[in-house]
């Protein structure tokens, strides 16, 4: 059995950034891994421009004014937003200027209105600047044309999108998303819009699955319920390995007489690479991969395993293969507000949520059952709390780390 950090190494090596790639406009991107190092042939500021609305001004002219003795300046022209300046301020000469409106030639400093008083064709300017350049935005300030503006391998989100638009990107390399098959397995299994007989179980976990894989920006396949018949669920692997690039089944991977998920991809020809990990729930979690570099989770399926195998393991295999550089799951030590406790002899993984308390991140673990078949307190989990192997209790108000679930 391989401890927690060691299956995420072994399922990590198996998984490299997918090749494929797409064209996708400005409008379709919000969402997608971009798969192109982006810069822009403009600078940004695009040019020197006025940040308040006001005068601009000759730094030297106005250094030395004061409210009682006013410099007072020609005003020569008026300079909105979009429009290009025309005349060149000389000494003893202003514009009027807006907020976002580019600086004339000659000028160099921006005066805000409320520091001076106009009279006709004249302004006085009552105060004086700090420095030369005050509430100017200086052409190439926040970025010079041609570095890189954005690496491949980012999500792209709103401000992703807002610099793209800035930097004219209206076309876009992004990877083609992986598709992930889904199917559950077993015999008890019903759909949720069936009528329930005794002894049947109504499958959550392909909701859940193709939920938590779309929440990934991949494409699931649910492939709906498979029976516990060596045949069927042959056909069903060998249709998905060849069609997906990852493959997620829940149930029939651990010991009884009617799991054969471990068995039928040894026949298949898939490599096990990892046939039980020592975490809590999930602990018969099954990878394999095949020659055509699909990689196989058979994820247990008591629903609260089936989602913790996702969260700690197929999250950042999606994420990798995705193309996203910063896959990796995240940790954070909080204080927990309840007592946590453990066998000891696996990795647990307790669900509940990360909460701000008096402006503190802390832990609260979910009310009710901590049971592997309990998914009913599942419901609003954004965080588990990790009891390291080999310790059985961490007491309230202790730390304890955290992985955030999204
Ligand atoms: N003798 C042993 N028995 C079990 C062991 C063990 O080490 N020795 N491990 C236990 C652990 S831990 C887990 S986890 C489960 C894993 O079982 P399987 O992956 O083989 O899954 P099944 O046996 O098919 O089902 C387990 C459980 O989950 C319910 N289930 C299954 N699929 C769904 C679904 N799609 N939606 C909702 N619920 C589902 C199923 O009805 C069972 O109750 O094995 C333990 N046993
Ligand atoms: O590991 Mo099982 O997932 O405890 O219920
Ligand atoms: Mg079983």
């Amino acid at each position: 059995m391989y401890s927690v950090k060691e299956a995420e190494s072994i399922i990590l090596t198996q998984i490299q950034p997918r090749q494929e790639t797409e064209k996708v406009s400005l409008e379709a991107a919000f969402g997608r891994i971009l798969a192109e190092d982006i810069s822009s042939d403009l600078d940004f500021p695009y040019w020197d421009n006025s940040a308040m609305d006001g005068y601009a001004v000759r730094y030297e002219d106005v250094k030395d004014t004061n409210p009682e003795n006013p410099v007072t300046l020609k005003i020569i022209a008026e300079i909105p937003a979009g429009k290009a300046p025309e005349k060149i301020i000389q000494p003893g000469e202003t514009a009027r200027i807006f907020t976002g409106a580019m600086l004339p030639a000659g000028s160099d400093t921006i005066i805000m209105q409320e520091n001076t008083n106009k009279k006709g064709e004249r302004v006085a300017i009552l105060i004086p600047p700090e420095k030369i350049g005050l509430f100017v935005r200086q052409r190439g300030t926040f970025y010079q044309a041609g570095n890189t503006l954005l690496k491949a391998g980012i999500a792209l989100n709103s401000p992703e999108i807002a610099v793209l638009a800035t930097a004219q990107a209206t076309e876009l390399t992004v990877f083609s998303r992986p598709k992930v098959a889904i199917f559950s397995t077993g015999d008890e299994l019903i759909n949720p819009d069936e009528t329930l007989q005794k002894g049947q179980i109504i499958d959550s976990n392909r909701y859940a699955l193709t939920a938590f894989v779309a929440s990934l920006g991949a494409i699931p396949r649910p492939l709906g319920i498979i029976k516990d018949s060596p045949e069927l669920l042959r056909e069903t692997i060998r249709k998905a390995i060849n069609s997906s690039a990852i493959v997620l089944s829940t149930g029939g991977v651990s010991v009884g007489d009617y799991d054969y998920i471990e068995g039928i991809l040894g026949e298949l020809g898939g490599k096990i690479l990892i046939g039980s990990v020592a975490i809590q729930p999930g602990k018969p979690l099954t990878v394999a991969t095949f020659p055509n570099g699909c990689v196989y989770f058979g994820i247990p399926g008591n629903p609260v395993s089936a989602l913790v195998s996702c969260w700690r393991f197929v999250q950042m295999a999606i994420k990798k293969l995705s193309g996203l550089t910063d896959y990796q799951n995240k940790f954070l030590r909080v204080v927990t507000r309840d007592t946590l406790k453990s066998q000891g002899q696996r990795e647990v993984y307790l669900w509940g949520k990360i909460e701000i308390i008096e402006g503190v991140y802390q832990f609260q673990l979910a009310s009710g059952q901590h049971n592997s078949a309990n998914l009913i307190n599942l419901a609003g989990t954004n965080a588990l709390a990790i009891i390291p192997q080999g310790k059985t209790t961490i007491q309230a108000g202790e730390t304890v780390e955290v992985m955030i679930v999204s």
